[in-house]
């Protein structure tokens, strides 16, 4: 079941067939159409509280590059908006594209990103993530999309410098002293719908909590994070790009 990926032979058409699941009914991502969005003036604004010392290590693990968090307690946790209680940071990852015109998950007035960085947390009234998996208030994502300009945002640059110690499937290097609050746009405003992993197991258990306003990332940042490899350091070189 791990051999899912985003070839052609992989890819999302083939992912049913071991997670029957992804022919749910609520299946991410989705396509946003801002005219067809109901407005709930009884949502409150979502809120963080991030550790910088929960950062743990940044991996590369052959299908995005992610950065781990300690999330044995309530050390980073995300609440507010559309969640009951606290939910705990787990980690963060990235979607992106081969070319600038594509590469976000989610869709928004026809518009594809360049990239779409996810913030993973799941409510710990479930005692651990697997649990979590399983319910359909299990887990919350902070979905940012990143759009490619030329007054980058200076916070993405301690990812990318870390890339280059990841390169290949399996790289694992230590990421330290990093609160990933700093890569929110200025604007708080957000999308919210019940949905799914957008990668398997697809399950429905995720909150989504989508960003209107995009971050920028330069065209280097872009270019460094398609130098990503999905291949391990033995193997010939296959690029990381449309992970979405
Ligand atoms: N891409 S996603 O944020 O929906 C996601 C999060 C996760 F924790 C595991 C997954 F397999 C997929
Ligand atoms: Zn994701």
């Amino acid at each position: 079941s791990s051999q899912w990926g985003y070839d052609t032979d992989n890819g999302p058409d083939h992912w049913h067939k071991y997670y029957p699941i992804a022919k749910g009914d609520n299946q991410s991502p989705i396509e946003i159409n801002s005219k067809d969005v109901q407005h709930d003036p009884t949502l409150p604004p979502w809120s963080v509280a991030y550790d910088p010392g929960a950062a743990k290590t940044i991996l590369n693990n052959g299908r995005t590059c992610r950065v781990v968090f300690d999330d044995t307690f309530d050390r980073s946790v995300l609440r507010g908006g559309p969640l009951q209680g606290n939910y705990r940071l787990r980690q963060f990852h990235i979607h992106w594209g081969s070319s600038d015109d594509h590469g976000s998950e989610h869709v928004i007035d026809g518009v594809k990103y360049a990239a779409e960085l996810h913030m993973v947390h799941w409510n710990p009234k479930y005692s651990n993530f697997a649990g979590a998996l399983k319910q359909p208030d299990g887990v919350a994502v902070v979905g940012i999309f990143l759009q490619v300009g030329n007054t980058p945002k200076p916070e993405m640059k301690r990812i990318l410098e870390e890339i280059d110690n990841v390169k290949t499937k399996g790289k694992e290097a230590p990421f330290t002293n990093f609160d990933p609050s700093i890569l929110f746009p200025k604007s708080r405003d957000y999308w919210t719908y019940h949905g799914s992993f957008t990668t398997p197991p697809c399950e429905e258990c995720i909150i989504w909590i989508l960003l209107r306003e995009p971050i920028v990332v330069s065209p280097d940042q872009m270019a460094k994070l398609r130098s990503l490899s999905i291949n391990a350091e033995t193997e010939p070189v296959r690029p990381m790009v449309d992970n979405w």
